[in-house]
């Protein structure tokens, strides 16, 4: 059975003093999801220990030599307080969301800890949870199974570096994720340029997963959606070109046409 085409306007280009009337009016433009973006950049404490840890790093390496001390500790604090160097949204404004629709709330975190989000998000009323793998890789198991019994939907995305291999493990293993979010930017910002080179994933997914719901989400608009399509995606974030346009209607529209031809002609 063919996967069905869902188009999920990112909220992180609307206007967020007016979020709910901007969610709706979205939905009245033929949205299906609604794509919540979680980023949390590290906070001034942490970004204190990341001065000082390279600090650290650089005496150790100059006065000692220890070559690994010094990646060693530049990797820990670094990858493990910052995933992105954007503050958004959080559970909190899921809820005062959830208040004024009953739209799926795709909610894609950019975090260093998950496994923090579970409950506040289900509670908030999150319908999808799609996390990052390079953030899980030791326990994805266990927040997988978590999230599916919060009732929430459990997805898994992969920045353009990540080799798509990594992700094949959480769609095949007892408990899976139900969708693979494939970042065709890397990860931080709306507004970027789409990144083709990143469409061998969606390829390579789509040939070993024909119902499996893929997603891209950066860059995607009406000049760049056919090569994603055409590539096996089904889930289709847009940003900037949904709420860029005069007529976010049409580009909505565009993208889920091409979702449709290319299932028609693959
Ligand atoms: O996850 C994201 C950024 O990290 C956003 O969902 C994405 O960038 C959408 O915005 P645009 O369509 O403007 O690129
Ligand atoms: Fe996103």
């Amino acid at each position: 059975m063919a996967v069905v085409a869902k188009i999920a306007p990112s909220m992180l280009s609307s206007d967020f003093a007016n979020l709910a009337s901007e969610a709706e009016r979205m939905l009245r433009f033929g949205a299906d999801w609604l794509h919540m973006d979680i980023m949390v950049r590290g906070s001034p404490l942490s970004l204190l220990m990341i001065f000082g840890a390279y600090w650290f790093g650089f005496a150790s390496y100059f006065v000692h030599q220890v070559k690994s001390l010094f990646f060693h500790t530049i990797f820990i604090v670094h990858f493990h307080r910052h995933f992105v160097p954007n503050l958004t949204i959080g559970a909190p404004v899921i809820e005062s969301l959830r208040r004024h629709t009953k739209a799926y709330l795709d909610c894609h975190l950019m975090v260093t800890n998950p496994l923090d989000y579970v409950d506040p998000l289900a509670k908030a009323g999150a319908s999808g949870f799609t996390f990052h793998v390079e953030v899980a890789k030791d326990y994805w198991q266990d927040l997988v199974h978590q999230v599916k019994v919060k009732g929430m939907r459990p997805g898994v995305a992969l920045k353009p570096g990540t080799p798509v291999e990594e992700v094949y493990p959480l769609v095949e293993g007892e408990n899976p994720v139900e969708m693979v979010l494939v970042m065709t930017v890397e990860p931080g910002f709306g507004g970027q340029k789409f990144m083709p080179e990143t469409m061998d994933k969606v390829r390579a997914l789509r040939k070993k997963y024909p119902s499996l719901d893929i997603e891209v989400d950066g860059g995607l608009g009406p000049s760049t959606i056919d090569v994603a399509a055409s590539a096996g995606a089904n889930c289709i974030v847009a940003g900037s070109s949904v709420f860029g346009s005069k007529e976010p209607a049409n580009v909505i529209s565009i993208l889920r046409k091409s979702v449709q031809e290319a299932q028609q002609n693959g």
